[in-house]
């Protein structure tokens, strides 16, 4: 056997593909090369190299962490190395990715951190590059982030921030049209925590003191009435998520819909509409709600997949699962409440999505415009007069938000209603005549809400 192969296989055993680190190696390179999610990929490669307890716990930080900065640490390492690191082998960035990760965000030893990393790269790369990974490494651990981060400041406050925070610079001017410049540093910073997880206590199917029991002392939701955090474990192991009473549900997501639920509302309140339904936590929740009011919700998704998983969010709830387009469904002035919870950027859900950010890109917003008015304006053909339409999101980027409410009331036969079961709840809520949650303020997905009558 050669020299080189056996000096790859010492490696190999240094560094087993069960070890934390070769898991998150193997993830963020699925996410690089394959454009895979993170959440997907990740969960499914610790179970099957049997990893538990504190090494997935590292493996899940390295990932989701070196996937959040990842253009954080390419610049750091740019500047360490003396190139553009585009001109390396894409697997070797994210191995050098993953180390400078642990050297400047996490409190691994900078020995540890760079001997791992070299291990790592003798072993998935090429021992050809562990001499230029020691090296790079090493100048990367002589200065903590803050250090490098005003040494690559440009003056450019805002870039600046981005670099900081770990976002493009178009998502940081994004936030900070709605923001303002005071918050944008913890709205930013908050996209970097990941987000705890919150339980939904189906109304009507189980209490939320129930469900806490069940969790083991998971606390009551700050704003929801359905809420529950889940202090930790697997919530797909709880009996009362298993079956159906509870789901996993973002506050925030939970608060919008029954915004649209409890929204006053004159005569008949039996025909609910959720038009874009997929993968249905908010058709769960409705149809909940539903049930305890005589009213029947009727749930439409284009995606045939997303729309079983509606099926199965709403089983034996009062909801009609259709398959197919919202901008062509359904008889029009009909409904007594719809909701368009729009498909849209996500980027008020960036913590839950470590590499979305990097992904993105201004112009797909633009893309989804079209579609975003298209569906509330049909939201409001199927609304009868004095119906009450929801336009949700999960972003609060003007353009896809009150852009979007602004066109289509131009087009007449709506009327703003103020939020004010949510606004009222929840402080400092309040974005105009609509409502915005957001992750510094609330701990809650940046979830934005206008709620519109129509009229005549
Ligand atoms: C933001 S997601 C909805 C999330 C969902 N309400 C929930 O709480 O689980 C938007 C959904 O709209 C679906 N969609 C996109 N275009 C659509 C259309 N023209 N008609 C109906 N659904 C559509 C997408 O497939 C996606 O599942």
């Amino acid at each position: 056997m050669s020299d080189k192969r056996n000096r790859r296989r010492e490696a190999e055993r240094d560094l087993p593909k069960v070890n934390p680190r070769r898991v998150a190696f193997d993830a963020v390179r699925a996410v690089t090369a394959d454009n895979a999610y993170a959440n997907l990929v990740l969960p499914r490669m610790l179970a099957e190299t049997d990893n538990s307890g504190r090494d997935a716990a590292l493996a899940t930080e390295l990932t989701y962490g070196t996937l959040r900065s990842l253009g954080t640490l390419e610049a750091i390492l740019a500047a360490a190395s003396g190139r553009d690191v585009r001109e390396l082998q894409q697997d070797l960035v994210d191995a050098l990715c993953l180390g400078a990760y642990q050297l400047l965000y996490m409190r691994i030893p900078a020995h540890a951190a760079v001997a791992t990393t070299v291990s790592l790269v003798k072993a998935a790369v090429s021992p050809r590059v562990s001499g230029l990974t020691n090296a790079v490494l090493r100048k990367v651990a002589a200065k903590d982030l803050d250090t490098w981060c005003e040494e690559l400041a440009t003056g450019d406050r805002l870039a600046d921030l981005a670099l900081r925070h770990a976002h493009p610079k178009w998502i940081a001017a994004e936030f900070e049209a709605v923001l303002g410049p005071d918050e944008l540093a913890p709205a930013l910073a908050a996209d970097n925590v990941a987000p705890p997880v919150h339980l939904c206590a189906k109304p009507g199917r189980i209490t939320k003191g129930d469900l806490s029991r069940e969790t083991r002392g998971g606390v009551h939701g700050q704003w929801s009435p359905y809420a529950i955090y889940l202090p930790g474990g697997d919530p797909g192991r709880l009996r009362a998520v298993a079956t159906g009473l509870a789901h996993v549900q973002d506050e925030g997501s939970q608060l919008v819909a029954v915004a649209l639920a409890e929204a006053p509302l004159d005569g008949p309140d039996r025909s609910w509409i959720d038009l874009c339904a997929g993968p249905g936590g908010k058709t769960g929740l409705l149809g909940a709600l539903a049930a305890q009011r005589d009213a029947r919700v009727d749930a439409v998704e284009i995606q045939p997949h997303r729309a079983e998983l509606v099926a199965k969010a709403a089983r034996g709830l009062p909801v009609t699962v259709h398959t197919g387009d919202g901008r062509e469904f359904g008889e029009p002035g009909t409904a007594d409440r719809v909701l368009v919870d729009a498909p849209c950027s996500g980027l008020g859900a960036l913590r839950r999505r470590p590499e979305a950010r990097w992904r993105k890109q201004r112009k797909d917003i633009d893309e989804l415009v079209p579609l975003q008015r298209e569906l509330l304006a049909s939201g409001l053909r199927l609304a009868r007069p004095g119906g009450i339409v929801a336009y949700v999101t999960c972003s609060p980027v003007a353009a896809e938000t009150e852009e979007v409410v602004a066109a289509v009331l131009k087009d007449g036969g709506a009327e703003v209603v103020a939020a004010e079961w949510l606004t009222g709840r929840v402080p400092d809520s309040r974005r105009g005549d609509y409502a915005q949650l957001w992750p510094h303020r609330h701990g809650t997905d940046a979830m934005f809400l206008a709620l519109l009558r129509k009229t005549g």
